[in-house]
């Protein structure tokens, strides 16, 4: 697949929040994970010892889980609708929103108490290519592959192509109505812990992603920041017609705010990726210093305009 365009990814999850002055503000590097080395890999390489501390690290991984799914399950239903919509709203607004081609997003499930993605999936799915922006988006979810912590994202193009899979999540199937084999998409970066479901799901398939890139020689998409005179913020602010041609992703969080915790509550081993940028009730936050300076360049472009940044 070649990599064209930015790309976003949202993912369910409780995070840890960054800092207290949030917009411009770098995590600690001591808060990044050290290897990025397979679950299986690092399981089997390590000592004895250190794997009494990896499962201290997993013990401590089920007490916040357990608290936050405790949290999520008491929040008032007309806080969540209204949580919920704050969210989806700040999302549609966004700039890197409106001008990313390509997407994966989770869809959303309402036994897990997951923040609700119904109007950004509509969004994408009904985002026909137009005259100004020629802003057609593709979007892919998760399918999740087999027990061993493998998931894809599937490309799909109306919510029919989704069925309930033993979980009740919806997903796709990995072949279409006409028997071709769905599209898979890839994408995203990492900068801020995140606590997920503890399947590994995202953690492992952010390391596929990583090795395909390098097998495939893609231009290091997700390390680099690949900015170039075209700029798709840029562009839809203006509303140009476009043609990106620099390939980066980013790893957006959706969180209600009780899955916001303080820093250091999250416990994270080697293997866990961090995430780019975070959506909350009071709007978005950037972590990564990737997201950081696409939202510093984004915000002093839109003053120099006289245009306010969201
Ligand atoms: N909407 C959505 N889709 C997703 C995920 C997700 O978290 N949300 N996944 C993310 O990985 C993958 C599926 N993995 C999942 C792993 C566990 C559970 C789950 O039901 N966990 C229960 C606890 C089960 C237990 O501890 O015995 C829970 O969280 O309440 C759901 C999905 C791919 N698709
Ligand atoms: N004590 C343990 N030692 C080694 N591996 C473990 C241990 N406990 C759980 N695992 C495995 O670690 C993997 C990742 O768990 P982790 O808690 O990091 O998931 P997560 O980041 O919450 O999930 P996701 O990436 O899907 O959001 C899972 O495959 C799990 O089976």
């Amino acid at each position: 697949m070649k990599m064209i365009g930015a790309r976003v990814f949202c993912i369910p999850t409780a995070v840890e929040r960054s800092s207290s002055s949030i917009f411009f503000f770098f995590p600690k590097i001591s808060t990044r994970p050290v290897s990025r080395l397979s679950t299986t890999v690092a399981m089997s390489t390590t000592t004895s010892k250190s794997q009494e501390k990896l499962d201290s690290i997993f013990k401590q991984k089920q007490v916040v889980r357990s608290t936050v799914r405790k949290s999520l399950k008491a929040i008032d239903p007309s806080l969540r609708t209204q949580q919920d919509d704050a969210i989806q709203n700040t999302v549609l607004e966004a700039p890197w929103f409106k001008s990313c081609r390509r997407l994966c997003a989770y869809i959303s499930c309402k036994s897990l108490n997951e923040v609700d993605t119904s109007q950004i999936l509509s969004n994408i799915l009904q985002h026909l290519p137009d005259s100004h922006t020629r802003a057609e988006k593709r979007l892919y979810v998760p399918w999740v592959e087999d027990k061993k912590s493998n998931m894809r994202m599937l490309h799909i193009s109306h919510m029919d192509d989704l069925i309930a899979n033993s979980m009740n999540i919806l997903e796709p199937a990995p072949v279409d109505a006409q028997g071709n084999d769905r599209e898979d998409g890839l994408a995203f970066d990492r900068c801020g812990r995140r606590l997920g479901r503890g399947g590994g799901y995202y953690d492992t398939f952010l390391k596929r992603y990583e090795d395909r890139a390098k097998e495939k020689n893609w231009s290091n998409p997700l390390m680099g920041i690949h900015y170039s005179q075209t700029d798709t913020t840029e562009c839809v602010v203006n509303r140009k017609i476009i043609e990106s041609v620099f390939c980066f992703a980013i790893a957006v969080a959706l969180s209600y705010s009780p899955q916001i915790l303080e820093e250091g509550s999250v416990p994270v081993t080697p293997n866990d990726v961090l995430i780019d940028a975070l959506v909350t009730p009071s709007g978005v936050f950037p972590i990564s210093p990737r997201a950081i300076e696409r939202s510093l360049r984004l915000e002093m472009k839109l003053r120099s305009r006289g245009l306010n940044a969201q």
